[in-house]
């Protein structure tokens, strides 16, 4: 069996590449980091060292590499002859990788079994994303390639902090995780992924995951920066910033409790186990990482307007999502690129505008008003 997985990352290493390798798969990585895939391709194991109670370390053999810029007939002949095909290489890369899997499936035995693709990003439906851009790539090829693939959504929850490059191709994650796959695209014969479970209906648990563990991983991080903290612990353990990610997610959990009927007690027990995950001490995660991209977070589906959005709609309060909405407006990093790009955006123009383009909300949204409000504040502040 063979899996070839887009993004030799931190979770592409730290959790995608590691489990396959544990179901039995042989791993090829695709990636465009070229020292990343030397590094890989000189090494003949890796080791993820799970960091925290009942953590341990767990090796990786069986794998190499392909730098998809400079070599894309090698990944096509890899895909041609996989079992599985993954990514995580983030939302907005996922065009780039569709050509290659689409060179794939033109290469690919007919008769074959079709290709299990899977991507493995933090937003909902990103392998339907996945899947159309394969079809833009395809063109007029693609109705006699599509039966060559099945396309399953997954959810995935690890924390994989960014690694220090004196670590090599080793990764440092906590020990808690979760995959979760839609079942109905394989029929009989589902991928062989050990702790990954199978489900009817992605939709709640995906929701759950990014409106809980990202919503509060991100307001941890805005709220946490704000305050002037760099570890993502130690934001954790301000006791203002504690307070305003418990509330958060408070009104998160009321949504996802209205929306898909979840036990308010079960969405506490996931909310307790989530804010111990955020404060472990012994994982090196930053408020830089976890504030990463801060357009992309306040775009209209994403972590903070997808939830207040729906909330609203339905009459629920918002108050500490517009408060931690304010503090990601408060972003300022000048390495990332989107946090350049948010100040920029804030400067040049009026609240209304700026609401519009950034969060894709409707001007006649009930969330509307307050969501301009919120950036009117950010601004004169
Ligand atoms: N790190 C986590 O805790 C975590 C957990 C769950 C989900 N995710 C999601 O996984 C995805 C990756 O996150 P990450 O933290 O591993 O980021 P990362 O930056 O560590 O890894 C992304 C990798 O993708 C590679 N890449 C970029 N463009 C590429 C291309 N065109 N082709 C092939 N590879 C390409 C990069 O070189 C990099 O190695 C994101 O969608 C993220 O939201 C991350
Ligand atoms: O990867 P992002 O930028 O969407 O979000 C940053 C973190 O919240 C995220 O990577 C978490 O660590 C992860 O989603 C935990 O499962």
């Amino acid at each position: 069996m063979k899996a070839v997985h887009f993004g030799a990352g931190n979770i592409g290493r730290g959790f995608v590449g590691l489990l396959l390798h544990e179901g039995g798969y042989e791993l090829v990585f695709s990636d465009v980091a070229t020292a990343l895939v030397d590094a890989i391709n000189a090494a003949d194991e890796y080791t993820v060292h799970e960091a925290g109670p009942g953590g341990r370390d767990r090796v990786v053999t069986g794998f190499r590499a392909i730098d998809s810029s400079a070599d894309p007939d090698a990944v096509a002949a890899e895909v041609a002859t996989a079992d599985v095909v993954t990514t995580a290489v983030g939302p907005a890369v996922l065009r780039f990788i569709a050509p290659h899997i689409v060179a794939g499936l033109a290469l690919r035995d007919p008769d074959a079994a079709p290709l299990q693709v899977m991507a493995c990003e933090n937003a909902i439906g990103a392998t339907d994303t996945l899947r159309e851009h394969m079809q833009v790539s395809a063109g007029t090829g693609w109705d006699a390639l599509v039966a060559r693939a099945v396309f399953a959504n997954t959810a995935v929850d690890r924390i994989v902090p960014g690694q220090p490059e004196a670590g090599g191709i080793d990764v440092t994650v906590e020990p808690f995780f979760e995959w979760a796959i839609e079942r109905h695209p394989f029929g009989a014969h589902p991928p062989r992924i050990p702790g990954a479970h199978f489900v009817d209906d992605l939709a709640p648990y995906i929701e759950r995951k990014l409106f809980t563990v990202n919503t509060g991983h991100a307001t941890a991080a805005y709220l946490g920066a704000r305050a002037g903290h760099e570890r993502l612990s130690d934001a954790l353990a301000d006791e203002a910033v504690a307070a305003g990610v418990a509330a958060a997610l408070e009104e998160t959990s009321a949504l996802l409790a209205a929306k898909h009927g979840f036990a308010p007690e079960d969405l506490a027990g996931y909310r307790a186990t989530i804010l111990g995950r955020f404060r472990n001490p012994v994982l090196p995660d930053t408020v830089r990482r976890v504030g990463r991209q801060p357009l992309r977070k306040l775009s209209r589906h994403e972590r903070f307007v997808g939830p207040a959005a729906e909330a609203a709609e339905r009459g629920l309060p918002v108050d500490a999502l517009l408060a931690a909405i304010g503090a990601a407006l408060a972003f300022d990093d000048p390495e990332d690129e989107q946090s350049a790009e948010l100040r920029r955006l804030l400067a040049e123009l009026d609240a209304a505008t700026f609401t519009a383009r950034v969060t894709g909300l409707e001007p006649s949204h009930p969330l509307f008003p307050r969501l301009t409000h919120t950036v009117e504040s950010a601004q004169s502040g």
